[in-house]
């Protein structure tokens, strides 16, 4: 039988209770069978964060540990290049069943930056998109993304059918968390409790992570 799987791709940095919770939901409503946490190396369009790609990972590791509807993959992790999603994608269809389902899930902002991704056009060749509402984000759909949507996207995310080639919106508990804010309060030497899991925080302190900085 097909199987379904869910991928969030992030810098994570550091991962907090968004990431988590909007990725629980969205594997629950979807009956996915796995969603896979997929931390970026080298992410494209940014400089490079403070925490090293090994932390970042080691706080997702920790963040999903008690959660088994969640995973981490660190195959980006294991490439010696920029992390562009199209590569993630021709990898893990590599090892996928030709009929499994690949769910590629986005948060609203990264979605309207899709035109800008190595390759974007043939993102769709090997997942469907699940796009995630944010409510920290501007609401208009980029001009370069409107012809797409109105050619691939399904109003319902139950209605996706096949492995791939669809968008859908997906409903998440709105949460306007981002890793931005948490690392200012942690340079301001606010705590950042509840916002990411305890055992995140206790790695970022038993590692002084982004103290005294303000960004990246
Ligand atoms: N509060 C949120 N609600 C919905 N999606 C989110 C939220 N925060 C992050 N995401 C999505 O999760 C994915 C990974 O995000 P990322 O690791 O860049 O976190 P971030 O909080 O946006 O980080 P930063 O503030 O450093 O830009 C992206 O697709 C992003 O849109
Ligand atoms: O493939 C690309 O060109 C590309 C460009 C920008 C971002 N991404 C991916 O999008 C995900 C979210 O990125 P970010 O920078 O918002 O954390 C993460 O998995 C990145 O690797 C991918």
């Amino acid at each position: 039988m097909a199987r379904r799987i869910g991928i969030l791709g992030g810098t994570f940095n550091p991962v907090h209770i968004a990431h988590l919770r909007g990725a629980l939901e969205v594997a629950e409503q979807l009956a996915l069978d796995e969603l896979r946490l997929i931390p970026s190396a080298r992410p494209p369009h940014r400089t490079a964060p403070q925490a090293t790609a090994e932390q970042r990972l080691a706080m997702v590791q920790l963040a999903v540990e008690r959660e088994p509807r969640l995973a981490v993959d660190d195959r980006e992790l294991r490439r010696d290049k920029p992390s562009f999603t199209i590569d993630t994608l021709e990898s893990l269809r590599g090892e996928l069943a030709a009929d499994d389902q690949l769910f590629l899930l986005l948060g609203w902002d990264a979605f309207c930056g899709l035109p800008t991704w190595q390759r974007w056009a043939e993102l769709l060749q090997h997942c469907h998109i699940l796009v995630l509402q944010r409510p920290d984000a501007d609401s208009e759909a980029p001009e370069a993304l409107r012809d797409l949507l109105a050619a691939r996207s399904v109003n319902d995310p139950q209605g996706l059918v096949g492995p791939s080639g669809q968008i859908a919106f997906v409903w998440q508990t709105p949460l306007a968390v981002s890793a931005t804010q948490i690392r200012h309060l942690l340079a301001e030497g606010r705590s950042v409790r509840f916002l990411v899991p305890d055992a995140v925080l206790a790695y970022i302190q038993t590692h002084g992570l982004y103290r005294g900085q303000t960004d990246s």
